[in-house]
């Protein structure tokens, strides 16, 4: 039986080196589960929230755990309700959105563990593992993940043409060896930033050139289509006091950052469009998508923060046409597939994605599954970003 006879939680290490909450879950069979939150530096304004890996942990041990003990962990609501009662904010604010998610998590994996299922089959049902999610992959970045490098946070390869998850993740990782090849040939140095996407010290128009270069490179070589798209993290750049987007020495109205995206979108053929906007603009958001919706996608990350009332509100709207899934910015799985669910009824594209703190969890891998999301955004190289690659993987040839 799934009935969880214990919680238990510690401090591990996220891969910026940082503290984070892992959680382990015990049923009564014998089922564990184990889960780690990840963590955001470019955060949105409304996401719920991160406690200090130690207070979190402490709130949980006291008010959670105890109210978890004789759940069924395979009644995954029964699981996340029982954290959001133990909470008892909308925010997370009193056990920490990172407990809450670890433990949301575990409970999901140790349920599968009694069933004997992949995580994505008990996530998902049966008929789930046919379709894999096109792997949106961190190339070139800078803003908030990495110092004197591009505005513009990521640069992704989209490599909509592959035949396999497979050939995607490779075709991927092709391409990040490719900038490097690019970037030196221009005799430009790159350190990586936090997800482990180049960061050279070049302006974002020349970013445009090297990442165009190297995708086409690979493009013929693979031989399938390869596009790339953008995490503007235009909250980051946006200045409220100016009420202008600030890329250094240089500001954008609001109108001109709109005319900018969407001739970005024209001359790269972009394929994804993440947060062009900022966080607060709904009415901004609705005219970009207006005017470029119908050949890429507009994706709400810091503005829908995996909400379902702020989702509800940019469908009422017209504000994008996808949303960006992470579970810890909201608190639980299930109110993650709430929000999977509101989009697809809506005709929005889904998208599952990492942090830009991360450990080696796969849970994320299996989500994407579970939900056919169309795409999953968790980098490209690095022991945190690779670890659910391959899990994509392995669940492709049957091998979890
Ligand atoms: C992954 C992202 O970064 P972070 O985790 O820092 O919010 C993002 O903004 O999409
Ligand atoms: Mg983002």
């Amino acid at each position: 039986m799934t009935r969880i006879t214990g919680v238990s939680l510690r401090r591990v290490l996220d891969s910026r080196g940082n503290p984070t909450v892992e959680a382990d879950v015990l049923t009564e069979s014998g089922g564990f589960g184990r889960g780690a939150a990840p963590s955001g530096a470019s955060t949105g304004e409304y996401e719920a929230i991160e406690l200090p890996a130690n207070e979190s942990i402490a709130a949980a041990r006291e008010h959670a755990v105890p109210r978890l003990e004789g759940v069924y962990a395979g009644d995954q609501r029964a699981v996340d309700n029982a954290l959001r009662a133990a909470d008892g904010t909308d925010d997370f604010s009193a056990i920490g959105a990172n407990s809450a998610v670890a433990i949301s998590m575990a409970a999901a994996k140790a349920a599968a563990d009694v069933l004997g299922a992949p995580l994505y089959q008990h996530l998902g049902g049966a008929f789930r593992g046919e379709n894999f999610p096109i792997p949106l992959g961190n190339v070139v970045g800078g803003g908030e993940h990495a110092k004197e490098a591009t505005h513009i946070q990521e640069f992704l390869a989209a490599p909509v043409g592959a035949p396999s998850v497979s050939e995607a993740v490779f075709a991927n990782a092709a391409v990040h060896a490719a900038v490097a090849d690019v970037l030196d040939e221009r005799g430009v140095p790159a350190a990586k930033g936090d997800e482990g996407a180049w960061a050279p010290p070049i302006s974002d128009a020349d970013a445009f050139d090297v990442v165009d270069e190297a995708v086409d490179r690979v493009e013929e070589e693979v031989g399938f289509e390869i596009r790339f798209g953008l995490d503007m993290a235009a909250a980051e750049l946006y200045d409220d006091d100016e009420g202008a987007y600030v890329y250094g020495d240089e500001t954008k109205s609001t109108g001109e950052q709109i005319d900018y995206v969407a001739s970005l979108v024209d001359e790269y053929d972009l394929a994804y469009v993440e947060d062009p906007l900022d966080e607060n603009d709904y009415e901004a958001f609705a005219e970009l998508t207006d005017r470029v919706g119908d050949r890429t996608l507009i994706c709400g990350d810091d503005l829908f923060v995996t909400n379902v009332e702020r989702l509800r509100e940019g469908i009422d709207t017209g504000a994008a046409n996808s949303i960006l899934i992470k579970p810890n910015q909201i608190g639980t799985l299930s109110d993650a597939f709430d929000a999977v669910e509101l989009a697809s009824r809506n005709g929005y594209e889904t998208v599952i994605s990492h942090r830009s703190g991360e450990t080696e969890d796969t849970t994320i891998a299996h989500l994407a599954v579970a939900t056919d999301a169309g795409f999953i955004k968790t980098g490209t190289v690095g022991g945190e970003r690779t670890a659910k690659l391959n899990e994509l993987v392995r669940i492709a040839d049957d091998a979890v």
